[in-house]
């Protein structure tokens, strides 16, 4: 593997535009087999990219400000009555610190509708821009990614297919300083229950990831750096081989606000390849609908039960 994070232990992946671009070659290979052994150890890894210039970093605290300064009311404009996992999330006494706002698909007019309903009068074009840009440049990473494990596992050839049925929710978040008597809880431990997450983290760490000893480590990012991380759906089509990560948020003492940025993707119909089941690897997780399993973990909210793909579909 390349090299690791020296706070945490984390596998540490480069993937600027040149490797991104390539898509073949013995770099590229090499690439994909570290990424996929840093999935298989870890769950996650962090992406050091070159897409977050000092200027840019800047203009996405500036997007937050403008977006969490607004009243709580105002934010609550932002609902999707039929989708509980999306909309305006905040003051939820088990989370206090954080609050966050959803969006649905990495098109332009998910963030064009975000502004609409904050600021309906002058609109804020900076923030569209700031948000769509970023969100793009998480969702390269995603596909690539996404491209690369299927390469490694060498069913390349199942990728196109699979792209076509990705959806994307994206979130952007923010934790709050705690007083001193409260928890510097800012997101319960959880697995992600969809395909693959990438996140971005503007300057304050929080973010903390279980390693396979049961040691909770804080992915320490720069700043031009994301996570990546797989989910539940990963670990059901890689039939266990990776397992999805288990996270939360911690503030700790660094006295500072904190931004943060997901790009959720999903594969509608997840399935186990058949390439990756055989006598050593017994099929784990039955072919599932993802959907229904959001429809079957809604009940249980932020309580959800990291053994909950099991019961849904697992196999046995
Ligand atoms: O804010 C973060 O860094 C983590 C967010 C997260 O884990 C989630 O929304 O599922
Ligand atoms: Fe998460």
């Amino acid at each position: 593997m390349g090299h690791f994070s020296p706070a945490s232990g984390i596998p540490v992946v480069e993937l600027g535009e040149k490797i991104i671009s390539a898509r073949s070659g013995s770099d590229w290979a090499s690439k994909c087999d570290e990424v996929r052994r840093a999935l298989e150890e870890y769950g996650c890894f962090i992406v050091e990219s070159d897409k977050i210039s000092t200027e840019f970093g800047d203009k996405i605290v500036k997007a937050y400000q403008d977006l969490f300064d607004l009243p709580v009311e105002t934010k609550r404009r932002n609902s999707y009555p039929s989708e509980p996992f999306l909309g305006y999330f905040g003051q939820h006494p088990k989370v206090p610190l954080h609050e966050s706002v959803g969006m649905q698909g990495t098109a332009f007019e998910a963030v064009q509708r975000v502004a609409d309903l904050m600021w309906p009068d002058q609109g804020n074009v900076e923030f569209c821009e700031t948000i769509y840009s970023l969100m793009k440049s998480m969702e390269d990473i995603s596909y690539v990614v996404s491209r690369m494990v299927f390469e490694s596992y060498g069913v390349s050839g199942l990728y196109e297919a699979c792209h076509t049925q990705m959806n994307h929710a994206t979130r952007l978040m923010k934790y709050r300083i705690p007083e001193p008597d409260e928890t510097d809880l800012g997101l319960t431990p959880h697995v992600d229950t969809n395909f693959i997450t990438v996140l971005y983290q503007s300057q304050t760490n929080g973010l903390e990831v279980q390693k396979k000893t049961g040691e909770w480590v804080t992915a320490g990012l720069s700043p031009s750096s994301f996570v990546f991380m797989a989910g539940e759906g990963l670990m059901a089509w890689s039939n266990g081989r990776i397992s999805a990560s288990h996270h939360q948020v911690t503030m700790g003492k660094t006295g500072k606000t904190r931004y943060s940025f997901a790009v959720f993707t999903s594969i509608k119909w997840t399935e186990t390849p058949e390439e990756l089941v055989d006598e050593d690897h017994p099929l784990q997780y039955k072919a599932y609908d993802h959907d229904e399993y959001m429809r079957y973990i809604s009940k249980t909210g932020l309580e959800k039960d990291p053994l909950s793909l099991k019961a849904f579909c697992g196999v046995n």
